[in-house]
């Protein structure tokens, strides 16, 4: 995938109308069927650098994963978690850039609705590679060992106790030298920095055909479901779970990437 087209990274699906009419305030935001119908033209217009972030993945990979992990038939592969896949675009994205006998991926995410899609989207577009997606909960599941974990969107939607002991078990699960790519939208510790950030994110949003209506439905569904921390919380929460480095290597608005080094 070419990262100055990152646009092809993101399939073309049915054009996101959810918040297009008065909802009852309490209405939470759930990855049920209606968000997966129209969940890649939702993340598009709605996460800025979404389709750099998953262009650069396999370049990550590229560079960090080193065939450590051995499978059940005795081949060497590398061995990739994408927690809270959703449609699997991340895996998507991998999957276009390694032969199939050099990795193995694991998607994994709690709604049923997206596994059932993306394993229909992973096995039509890339039959021959080991990509094995499953249902469950991140904060329960056990982890192999592994050489590359993403987070692309998701640690976000975990309750904020539940966090350092996910990351706890990602760091554990990852060989020496392995790296986990963590995506998430921010906020910021100043109150006005934060203010123009989340201004100009709903400009962006604006720009992307989202209507007011739209903007503050979703704002409003999802609240206490999306909780966001601020860059520097992420930063010091990986230095405490023993991340030997970890840098910000994306940011557009309040949307940032982190790459941890084991
Ligand atoms: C914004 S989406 C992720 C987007 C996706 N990673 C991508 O790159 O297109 C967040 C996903 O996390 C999943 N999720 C939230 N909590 C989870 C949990 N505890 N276990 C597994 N998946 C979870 C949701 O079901 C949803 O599909
Ligand atoms: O914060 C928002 O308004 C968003 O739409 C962000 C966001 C996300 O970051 O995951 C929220 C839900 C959908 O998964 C797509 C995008």
């Amino acid at each position: 995938m070419n990262p100055l087209a990152p646009e092809q990274a993101v399939p073309q699906t049915e054009h996101d109308t959810l918040f297009t009419t008065p909802l009852d305030k309490a209405a939470r935001f759930s990855f049920d069927e209606q968000v997966v119908a129209c969940f890649p033209d939702m993340i598009r217009r709605s996460v800025p650098g979404y389709g750099q972030v998953l262009a650069m993945l396999p370049i990550f990979a590229k560079r960090h994963c080193g065939y450590q992990q051995q499978t059940a038939d005795g081949r060497r592969v590398s061995r990739v978690y994408d927690l809270g896949c959703s449609l699997g675009a991340a895996s998507m994205a991998l999957a276009g850039e390694f032969a199939a006998t050099d990795l193995q991926i694991k998607a994994v995410d709690v709604s049923p609705a997206m596994t059932e899609e993306a394993k229909t989207l992973l096995e039509t577009h890339y039959p021959e590679h080991d990509i094995e997606v499953m249902t469950a909960d991140i904060r329960t599941l056990q982890l192999e060992p592994c050489d590359m974990v993403i987070l692309n969107l998701t640690l976000q939607f975990l309750p904020a106790d539940d966090r350092r002991a996910l990351l706890d078990k990602i760091h554990a699960a990852l060989g020496e030298g392995g790296i986990l790519v963590l995506t998430e939208k921010t906020h910021d510790f100043d109150e006005q920095q934060d203010a123009w950030l989340v201004e100009r994110y709903y400009d962006f949003k604006r720009a992307n055909g989202y209507s007011e209506l739209e903007i503050s439905g979703k704002r409003n569904a999802l609240e206490n479901v999306l909780m966001t921390d601020t860059l520097e919380a992420h930063h010091e929460r990986l230095a405490a779970v023993g991340f030997a480095r970890h840098t910000t290597w994306f940011r557009f608005l309040n949307f940032v990437s982190i790459v941890a080094f084991k």
